[in-house]
């Protein structure tokens, strides 16, 4: 049954790679439900099953088997149409930041207001350049990607993933590449969101001091979820 008060909950999840004899079990049986708001961080080894879990709950995969209700609506069986509107109150970050080379950052940013269809253009251009700022990009809004740094491309990804105030937003590694008073501050800022809006974050990241900043943490091993701590105390 959806509960309002979790953005997901999974529940007896596994996932496959592969057909026949090459068919590999990548996920087994996964329950887990995120509170609304909550920053929750994943670990585990290479190949441990984060980046499927998140490609899972994040509706870019389909579910083979078990169930995920996202935002209140259930995934397994759900049609392309219902999984594009849900994807729209999600926002990604992902490790190839993908930004358009021929836009520059504010351009890139808008486009995470554009999918989802916010089309004032005074407003826009103004939520891209404010998400810009509080991610220390204020004089880098007519950049070129070609002319940023690996961080600071990476913060214009992750100014394009927040810029529309998602309902949750899963991230896989986004501070690797930033020094750690700009990844404190968008950690801070994944929070803050939370307490605000309610956004969840689930983001995969080795680093110590992230986890430390945490409101829990999940180990995955094997595709198995082994660990679930609570970091609030
Ligand atoms: N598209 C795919 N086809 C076949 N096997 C896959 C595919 N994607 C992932 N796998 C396999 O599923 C398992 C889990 O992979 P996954 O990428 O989810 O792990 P991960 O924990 O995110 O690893 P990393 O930290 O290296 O990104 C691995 O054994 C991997 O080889």
């Amino acid at each position: 049954m959806p509960d309002e008060d979790f953005s997901i909950q999974a529940s007896a999840l596994n996932h496959w790679f592969g057909t026949g004899e090459a068919r590999k079990q990548a996920l087994f049986d996964i329950d887990l439900r995120i509170k609304r708001g909550s920053f929750v961080v994943m670990v585990g080894a290479s190949g441990s099953g984060k980046t499927t879990l998140l490609t899972l709950l994040g509706c870019l995969r389909e579910i083979q088997d078990g169930s995920v209700i996202l935002l209140g609506k259930e995934l397994r069986h759900a049609t392309p149409a219902q999984n594009v509107r849900l994807r729209r109150r999600l926002g990604f970050i992902f490790q190839a930041h993908n930004l358009h080379e021929s836009l520059t950052a504010r351009q890139n940013v808008l486009m995470g207001l554009q999918v989802k269809g916010h089309i004032d253009k005074t407003a826009s251009d103004r939520a891209a350049a404010h998400v810009l700022g509080l991610l220390g990009l204020a004089d880098r809004l007519d950049y070129l990607p070609a002319n940023l740094s690996g961080g600071q491309k990476q913060r214009v990804a992750i100014g394009r993933a927040i810029v529309g105030n998602p309902d949750v937003v899963l991230a896989d590694e986004p501070t690797a590449a930033l020094d750690w008073d700009t990844a404190a501050n968008v950690v801070d800022l994944l929070k803050r969101l939370g307490q605000a809006r309610g956004t969840s974050t689930l983001m995969v990241t080795h680093d110590n001091r992230i986890l430390d900043r945490a409101d829990r943490v999940l180990t995955l091993e094997d595709g198995r979820l082994v660990g679930d701590e609570d970091r609030r105390a």
